[in-house]
């Protein structure tokens, strides 16, 4: 593989290395490969100055075996199609893998929301929703928060369903806003999953969380909240970072301090620590743990072997290539795949929709529990099937969601 190479041949490569290893037919080796319907759309949005812009955007719906598609919904430049399907088919293995009754998608707006007002933001969120109403709904397809995208998005969504609808539907879109029908944990599920993972992972490993040196890349719902969780149970948060800056502080971070800083305006203001000379540098400190929590392909061939850290837990998805995946292994560092150790998210976002359509909302501490439950058989779920085939984590993860997958299909008649 080349650098050229996108997320799409990432996931391809990975469902190779899973089904080397299990009998899969034909037929649904394809039907896995490839999703079932990939929607583009363009739409016009408003802009502050009276001028109209067109957008585009994508959602794409992989798989449907075991339920309604569900994903989230990203607005960044750098959205496109290949990446759009790859996200959707992460989503497939990750729904399997934990076990919830859904299938994958995930959607994308090709913009810089940094561009635009919040009134921008809220017109093209509407627009985007109008764009793709015929293909989604709460037993169809449900999207949810992702890069860019946020409760408050959520929530214009929902009302811009429901208007058309004539009708309340808040199982249309999760992530909501506690008010309109959002789960009590959805906003620190995805960081609370993987420190859950963290914890198990620790033991297993017989390690104490006050002696472990954590790194996290991306700042934002996934790592800001992680960074939280952690120092708050006692690890030591070494270095954090966003797009723009990376804070390095060997003694550990004040992180509530790094929250002022980002809320305020600048990671860069927080003061009395390091500024690494490029964000990226924060991938190649020595480390117990790294998290990286912002885009795909973080850790690629060419920078693999600056890559220190004992283990990577996979907040983002997609942030190790494969072939950067197996000289980590080779070098006998551990790797947590995106789609156990930021399944956190989904599993809560699946809550929410059973609580819409029950119309009745459980307390956060149920969800959390709920949560622990769902994420701990997950996190075992691999290490048996890890042991079982003589694998990495990440392939004896997609091993159990294809196993999984291929029941559904076959269950249907499809194959
Ligand atoms: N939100 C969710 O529930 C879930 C998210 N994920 C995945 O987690 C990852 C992060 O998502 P989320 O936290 O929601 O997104 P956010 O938009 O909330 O945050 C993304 C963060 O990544 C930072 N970032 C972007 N590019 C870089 C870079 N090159 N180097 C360092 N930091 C960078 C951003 O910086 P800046 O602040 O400067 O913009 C921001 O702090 C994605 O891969 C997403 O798909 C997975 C499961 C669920
Ligand atoms: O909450 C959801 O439905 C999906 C979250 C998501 O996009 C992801 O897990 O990558």
């Amino acid at each position: 593989m080349s650098n050229q190479d996108t997320a799409y041949d990432h996931v391809k490569a990975q469902i190779k290395e899973a089904t080397d290893l299990i009998h899969v037919e034909p037929i649904v080796q394809d039907m896995l490969q490839h999703p079932k319907r990939v929607i583009q759309v363009t739409f016009p949005v408003e802009m502050d100055d009276g001028t109209s812009k067109l957008f585009h955007g994508y959602r794409s719906q992989h798989l449907d075996a075991l339920g309604p598609y569900k994903g989230g919904l990203r607005f960044h430049p750098e959205v496109d199609l290949d990446e759009t399907k790859a996200l959707s088919m992460w989503m497939s293995f990750k729904c399997a893998l934990v076990q919830i009754p859904h299938g994958g998608g995930k959607g994308g707006v090709v913009c810089d929301p940094r561009e635009l007002s919040d009134r921008e933001v809220r017109r093209l969120s509407r627009a985007f929703m109008e764009a793709v109403q015929d293909v989604v709904g709460p037993n169809q397809d449900v999207m949810a928060p992702d890069v860019n995208t946020d409760p408050s998005i959520m929530g214009y969504m929902m009302d811009t369903y429901s208007k058309r609808e004539a009708n309340f539907v808040p199982g249309i879109i999760t992530g909501k806003p506690p008010i309109l029908g959002g789960s009590e944990g959805r906003s620190q599920a995805t960081a609370q999953g993987a420190v859950y993972v963290i914890e198990y992972l620790l033991n297993d490993q017989e390690m104490k969380l006050d002696e472990t040196t954590v790194a996290i890349q991306g700042f934002g719902n996934g790592g800001q909240i992680a960074a939280r969780l952690l120092y708050d149970l006692g690890c030591k948060v070494i270095a954090v970072s966003d797009s723009k800056t990376a804070l390095y502080d060997q003694n550990g971070l004040d992180i509530p301090k790094a929250q002022k800083a980002k809320e305020e305006g600048e990671l860069a203001s927080y003061g009395e620590a390091d500024v690494l000379d490029q964000p990226d540098d924060l991938l190649y400190i020595k480390t117990d743990i790294l998290i990286p929590a912002a885009l795909e392909a973080a850790i690629h061939k060419e920078n693999v072997t600056d890559v220190q850290a004992k283990m990577i837990v996979e907040l983002a998805n997609g942030p190790t290539t494969p072939e950067a995946e197996k000289i980590l292994l080779e070098r006998n560092q551990l790797v947590i795949p995106d789609i156990l150790a930021n399944s956190g998210g989904v599993i809560v976002s699946y809550l929410e929709s059973v609580q819409n359509h029950m119309n009745y909302y459980w307390d956060e501490k149920e969800i959390l529990q709920q949560l622990k439950d769902r994420i701990l058989n997950g996190y075992k779920r691999v290490v048996d099937h890890a042991e079982q085939h003589k694998t990495s984590y990440r392939t004896a993860a997609m091993i159990a969601a294809i196993k999984r997958l291929n029941q559904a299909i076959s269950a249907r008649g499809w194959n």
